[in-house]
């Protein structure tokens, strides 16, 4: 059952919204922050919390739910026009907010909306759980046999390889072949962490290290302590960032922002980068000292059209794992045209395809029309981009749907459960 805390001071709200919720949720609740902070250690999965409370205030609760119950999420209750504290409050990281006088349908919804994403990221996790590494081709199994050396032994190691080969993938299959595994596996993108904040990310900061510091905060090595870092896009970081990594590496030793004691980290670090990093160094873009530090032990993940014999493998692992039972047959010559590919985006765009194959199949399903299947086929060419794929797509599905409803648009927008004008400039882009 779905549990739900309310932090509300005003008592007859609070328990009218109690009443309300209690048919349908485990509820509890609390008149401030502080007395809800108790009930983090019950794990709420919805925090419906008041922006104005006595003591620590919604927007402050807000930091202490993200530290402490980060799978929670938090509806925030605002008074009506009070839109730029709860613009501050998504932007910390709440869900959603609610105006008062509260509008009890509107609440529901959103509850809904937040169960609904706590299971989704739930499944998505679970998923990541179930960890298989598909490749038999000998290129790659040696790729494997590399990783798996490394793997028992503390060092760093560098791997490299093309977009979407799969390197956090090896990255993983060392920790768990690693005396690690049982501990945490942090992936850190480098160039995704904005260079104001990485340091206070990696290292944690401590309390009042910085306006809005009201509680210390664990940094990603703390969090990972006794497992694995794992620094994807290396070559995406800033010189200075540089620095910080290598003084890290080297020493084991690092503070957090604002703090005075030295922290030890217990991790293992990996790496990893797309980009020619020897030749940064050579143009002054990567440190040489960091270079030599990460380098000495690399893996190769080889792209994947040097490995055509993996494809036919990833393509029904893909299928399996998202087609949900529905059959998609694939013919010989499309898998040969598929082995032919260049796939720059190697596995990744591989996976996108299936992806989209299958979607579209539901789409078919969902809608009971299967004649629909013999009139819509994918024409595979190398030289195809993805977006034109799917202008092919929406092109042909056009067509289909004007046949069938004589050119009656309207009728047409209906079915599809297409907006009118959309569906008139689509129509309009594809000339039809
Ligand atoms: N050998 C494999 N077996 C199963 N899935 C794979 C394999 N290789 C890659 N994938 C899947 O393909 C996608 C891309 O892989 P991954 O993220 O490891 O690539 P990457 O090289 O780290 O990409 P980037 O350079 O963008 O960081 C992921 O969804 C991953 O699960």
């Amino acid at each position: 059952m779905t549990r739900v805390l309310i932090v509300e001071d005003r008592e007859s709200l609070r328990e009218m919204l109690r009443d309300f919720l209690s048919e349908r949720y485990y509820v509890f609740d609390a008149e401030s922050a502080e007395e809800a902070e108790k009930h983090l250690l019950h794990y709420p999965d919805i925090i419906l919390c008041d922006l104005k409370l006595p003591g620590i205030s919604g927007i402050e609760f807000i930091d202490i739910v993200k530290e402490r119950c980060p799978e929670s999420e938090i509806i925030i209750m605002t008074a009506f026009g009070d839109i730029p504290t709860a613009v501050e409050a998504m932007r910390k990281g709440a869900f959603d907010f609610i105006p008062k006088p509260l509008d009890l349908n509107l609440l529901a919804v959103l509850i809904e909306k937040a169960e609904k994403t706590i299971a989704l990221k739930r499944k998505i996790d679970n998923g990541e759980k179930k960890f298989e590494v598909i490749g038999e081709s000998p290129i790659f199994k040696n790729t494997l046999s590399i990783a798996k050396r490394y793997a028992d032994e503390d060092i760093p190691v560098l791997i490299l390889g093309e977009s979407g080969s799969g390197k956090e993938i090896i990255a993983r299959y060392i920790h768990l072949n690693s005396k690690r595994k049982d501990r945490m596996f942090v992936p850190i993108n480098s160039s995704a962490i904005p260079a104001s904040l990485f340091e206070s990310e990696i290292f944690g900061y401590s309390k009042g290290a910085f306006t809005g510091a009201i509680n210390s905060k664990k940094g990603l090595i703390e969090v990972a302590e006794g497992g694995t870092v794992f620094f994807d896009e290396i070559g995406d970081l800033p010189l200075n960032l540089q620095a910080k990594i290598l003084r890290l590496i080297e020493s084991g030793e690092y503070q957090r922002v604002g703090g005075e004691r030295f922290l030890k980290a217990n991790v293992r670090f990996l790496f990893a980068t797309n980009k020619d990093i020897k030749e940064m160094v050579n143009n002054g873009t990567f440190r040489e000292d960091l270079y030599h530090r990460i380098s000495a032990f690399t893996v190769k993940v080889p792209p994947l059209r040097e490995r055509p014999e993996d494809i036919p493998l990833l393509l029904n692992y893909f299928l399996e794992k998202s087609q949900k039972g529905k059959s998609l047959k694939i013919d010989k010559k499309t898998l040969e045209t598929l082995k032919k590919m260049e796939w720059r985006g190697n596995v990744r765009e591989l996976k996108n395809l299936v992806e989209k194959w299958v979607i579209f199949g539901e789409v078919f399903f969902d809608r009971g029309i299967s004649e629909i299947d013999d009139n819509i086929r994918i024409n595979l060419d190398p030289d195809k981009t993805f977006r034109k794929y799917q202008e092919d797509f929406e092109k042909k599905i056009l067509e289909f749907y004007l046949k069938k409803h004589k050119g009656n648009k309207l009728a047409m927008a209906k079915e599809l459960d297409m907006n009118y004008k959309t569906l008139l400039s689509k129509l309009a882009k594809y000339g039809l």
